[in-house]
């Protein structure tokens, strides 16, 4: 039975739609890496929040793990590279949370605006301190963003209907999505400069590590206020203690940490800055969202190989996957053949689709081409990794789609190049569900790719087909179905002969010494 770990805490309605799904679940929030670790090895998915660190050391030992899903946005807690090298697919929930984030990054606009801890801290102790706390308005002044994605745009319209000034430093930006924003695109340098608010918005990336760096603190408006809901590392923390002592910033709001949980920071205790605890997606209503979106799409994968949102994979939704499964069970024998003929001697690797195949997602058809060819070297290659470990082969991997229908109604074809020249296969459906292979290096062979087979080339003679039956039969081994195909009459010949059991090694040497016998190949699918 698939079996699911939820390792954070989350709302049950996830766990609820798990198991209605069929999906065998625990919840054990609050384990440590170590006592993670040892259990892992039982589930085909984990479903986390922000605690859990997926590591490389964690995925290693995840030897069924099949999915992460991130209930909530940002996935750096998850080895993204160990996760695709190992196979895993890695989603997360984009938008369940967002709106819920925005507003915490207003609230704390507001927050800092009014001082309202600081005077709820006072008057809560009995100082009545009305003239110490002198807020600022919001009206009228400039909000610099920095990532105006969901979240930041959000914000957007937020600022802009308490009628401020918007601002958006995003290089990803259009000047189209800005108008219709209404908002200011901007440089970084001109945001410093005119924002009476600053608030992030991007992921944590090497572009955006330290974006408010102590540099770029020092070119801020004097008395500029900043939020930061996004991640921590966006701003050099010690910089910004200097900046609000010195007085260049007048407040800042944190929800986000460089080192997480913070139970201690040099910018505890310094007048103007306030802070919550990762709280930007705690909203009853975001956790709900992003628990029921984890756990739908962590069972779409599991159950009916549905991906969406996944930060590794492409998209194929639970109407597309049924459609394609047949096309990824014959291009995965497509891939199975070529590898198990060529060995690891390929360089290139182009995937045609002709006819109603063309009318489909085709990355996923590519992607079991190179599982198949790459699993006959490599034991850890699924749909998942197989394009990335393509790419770190130096594999040249090309696509191309042909609407037009040729002889056959729908078609894969792969194209692969060696060191030799190019040669190619090619395979149909029958029926739109049954795989059958009807092109192999340049010859029409229709077969059906399946269990043990032998795959022979020789000159075609009179009589050989006798002999390599004679042969197969001394040994024991009964022939199940017999695939022929020449180039031309008398030139040469390909069998696919497939049989019931193993093909012994001692056999494919007989074979290979049988008279115009070229080459001989055992076949397992
Ligand atoms: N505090 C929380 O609890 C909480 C909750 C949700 C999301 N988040 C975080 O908020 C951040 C934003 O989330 P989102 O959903 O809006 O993401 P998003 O991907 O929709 O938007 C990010 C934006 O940042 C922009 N960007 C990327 N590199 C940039 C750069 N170098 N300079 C300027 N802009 C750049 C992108 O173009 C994009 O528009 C993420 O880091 C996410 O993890 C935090
Ligand atoms: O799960 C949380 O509480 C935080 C989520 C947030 O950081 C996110 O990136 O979605």
């Amino acid at each position: 039975m698939t079996k699911v770990l939820i390792s954070d805490k989350m709302d049950p309605k996830a766990a609820a739609i798990f198991r209605e799904r069929g999906i065998e679940v625990d919840e054990k929030p609050g384990l440590t890496p170590d006592e993670l670790k040892a259990i892992i090895g039982d589930y085909d998915g984990l479903a986390i929040r922000s605690a859990t660190k997926a590591t490389k050391g964690l995925l290693e030992a995840a030897t069924n793990l099949k999915v992460v899903g991130r209930a909530g946005i940002g996935v750096d807690n998850v080895d993204i590279p160990a996760a695709t090298a190992r196979g895993v697919v890695v989603m997360n929930t984009p938008f369940g949370n967002s709106i819920t984030t925005a507003e915490h990054a207003i609230a704390l606009m507001f927050a800092l605006a009014r001082q309202l801890p600081e005077a709820d801290a006072s008057t809560q102790a009995g100082k009545w301190e009305k003239n110490r706390f002198m807020g600022v308005e919001v009206t009228g002044k400039t909000l610099g963003l920095i990532g105006c994605g969901n979240i930041g745009s959000i914000v957007a319209t937020r600022a802009l209907g308490l009628k401020m000034k918007v601002a958006a430093f995003d290089p990803f930006l259009t000047p189209e999505r800005a108008v219709e924003l209404g908002v200011d695109k901007v440089e970084l340098d001109e945001l410093l400069r005119r924002a009476d608010f600053i608030t992030l918005h991007t992921p944590l990336t090497d572009q955006t590590r330290n974006v408010l760096s102590r540099e770029n603190l020092g070119k801020t408006k004097k008395g500029v206020r900043i939020i930061n809901c996004a991640r921590g590392g966006l701003i050099d923390e010690a910089a910004l203690k200097d900046a609000l002592e010195s007085g260049q910033v007048a407040g800042a709001a944190l929800d986000v940490f460089e080192s997480e949980p913070a139970t201690a920071s040099p910018l505890f205790g310094t007048p103007g800055f306030i802070s919550t605890p990762h709280l930007g997606a705690s909203t009853s209503e975001a956790q709900v969202n992003v628990a029921i979106q984890v756990a739908e799409q962590m069972s779409d994968f599991l159950l009916l190989g549905g991906v969406t949102n996944a930060i590794n994979m492409p998209s194929l939704t639970a109407e597309e996957a049924p459609r394609l499964k047949p096309y990824m069970s014959l291009a995965e024998k497509l891939g199975k053949l070529v590898g198990q003929i060529l060995g690891e001697d390929v360089r290139s690797v182009s995937v045609e689709v002709e006819g109603a195949a063309a009318q489909l997602n085709q990355k996923p058809i590519t992607g079991a081409v190179l599982a198949g060819l790459m699993g006959t070297y490599s034991q850890t290659v699924n749909m998942v990794n197989a394009p990335y470990l393509a790419k770190e082969r130096g594999l040249d991997v090309r696509e191309v789609r042909h609407d037009r229908e040729g002889d056959y109604h729908t078609l894969v074809a792969v194209e692969v190049g060696t060191s030799k020249g190019t040669v190619r296969v090619a395979g149909t459906l029958f029926g739109n569900k049954a795989p059958r292979l009807v092109e192999l290096f340049g010859v029409e062979v229709e077969a059906e790719l399946q269990g043990t087979m032998i795959y022979i080339v020789n000159t075609d003679t009179p009589g050989f087909i006798g002999r390599l039956g004679t042969a197969l039969g001394e040994a024991g081994i009964n022939i199940a179905t017999f695939n022929l195909g020449r180039r031309e009459a008398l030139g040469e010949a390909v069998a696919l002969v497939a049989v019931d059991g193993d093909v012994p090694v001692e056999m494919v040497a007989t074979l290979a010494k049988l008279e115009g016998v070229r080459d001989v190949v055992p076949l397992r699918f």
